[in-house]
């Protein structure tokens, strides 16, 4: 605030009909809003946390998405939160998966942060001690799938809404720390089934193969049963529940620390091939002819 006052009085001095007056800063500082929250997280007297994707239209997961994710997920560890609820602020879409912008055209340094980031706010939220649910009140196309795979139990809003890791319908191949999440969730079998033809499921064919764990008719039910599941930890000696997560989930977990540089470079290479590129360009298109 010294160094913004002391450049305008500076400035003001020049024009002299300025003054650094509290009046002058007021407008100076409205001017200049701060960027929206791209995460809200708003914890109940339970100590359960709300983690609400806000990034309209579709919640496509960009850096700062993802950077603002893992942030909110370690501040509620270092809070001791009892849970974390991940939703959307959308009434049809929990996530639209990547930002192809991130990935079109990229700079190379942007697209190494971002493959980076996700990677980090992935492993965040995969190996979590607190409770994980996802409260799915939208389609979760691919990286949306990821998030919501990558939480401990699936509440989804049904039944018009669809779920699943779609890559290969995009002429891409879903990384493997993808396919372990949907191993953990369905087994080796049907995620090959899954996986193989890139399906979307809808909420009631998800819930047959055990990609989400309820089916409810609106987000109010999708948090309410989200709450259940967490409560019912209030009487599980915490480190044992931490225990036995870290180690059940101990694939993913060590693939990612043991591969996250290889998994970068592979990401990188591939992204900028021209073939890709021109695929990403021609997609984006696509989506923009389809309205
Ligand atoms: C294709 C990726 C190639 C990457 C190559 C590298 C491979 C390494 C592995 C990378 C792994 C990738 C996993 C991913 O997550 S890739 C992203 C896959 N996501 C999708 O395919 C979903 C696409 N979106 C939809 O199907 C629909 O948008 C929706 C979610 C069903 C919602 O439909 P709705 O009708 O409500 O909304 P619109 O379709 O009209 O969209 C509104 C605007 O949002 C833009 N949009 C949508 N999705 C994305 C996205 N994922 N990234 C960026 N932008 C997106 C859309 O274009 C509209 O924009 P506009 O208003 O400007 O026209």
């Amino acid at each position: 605030m010294a160094v913004v006052c002391r450049n305008l009085r500076a400035f003001a001095q020049k024009t002299s009909s300025l003054r650094c007056t509290p009046n002058f800063l007021r407008l100076y500082s409205q001017s200049k809003p701060a960027p929206p929250k791209l995460v809200t997280v708003d914890v109940d007297k339970a100590g359960v946390a709300t983690v609400t994707l806000d990034r309209p239209p579709v919640n496509s997961l960009n850096t700062g998405l993802l950077e603002e994710l893992g942030v909110a997920i370690k501040d509620l560890e270092a809070n001791k939160t009892r849970g974390i609820i991940l939703t959307s602020s959308s009434n049809s879409v929990f996530s639209a998966g990547l930002d192809i912008l991130e990935m079109y055209e990229p700079k190379k340094q942007n697209l190494s942060l971002f493959w980076t980031t996700l990677q980090n706010t992935w492993l965040s939220l995969y190996r979590t001690s607190i409770p994980t649910v996802a409260a799915i009140n939208g389609h979760a196309p691919a990286g949306g799938c990821l998030l919501a795979l990558s939480c401990e139990y699936r509440v989804m809003v049904g039944p018009k809404f669809t779920i699943g890791l779609n890559e290969t319908q995009l002429g891409i191949v879903a990384p493997q720390w993808f396919m372990i999440c949907m191993k953990d969730a369905v087994g080796r079998r049907q995620a090959e089934m899954a996986l193989t033809a890139g399906k979307m499921f809808s909420t009631q064919e998800a819930l047959n193969i055990g990609l989400i764990d309820k089916m409810v008719s609106n987000k109010e039910e999708a948090i309410a049963e989200a709450q259940k599941f967490i409560a019912q930890f209030a009487k599980i000696p915490p480190l044992a529940r931490r225990m036995t997560k870290e180690s059940i989930r101990q694939e993913g977990i060590k693939y990612m620390e043991e591969n996250a540089i290889d998994d970068l470079k592979a990401f990188m290479d591939l992204v900028v091939q021209p073939n890709i590129q021109k695929g990403l360009g021609m997609y984006l298109e696509a989506m923009k002819k389809s309205k």
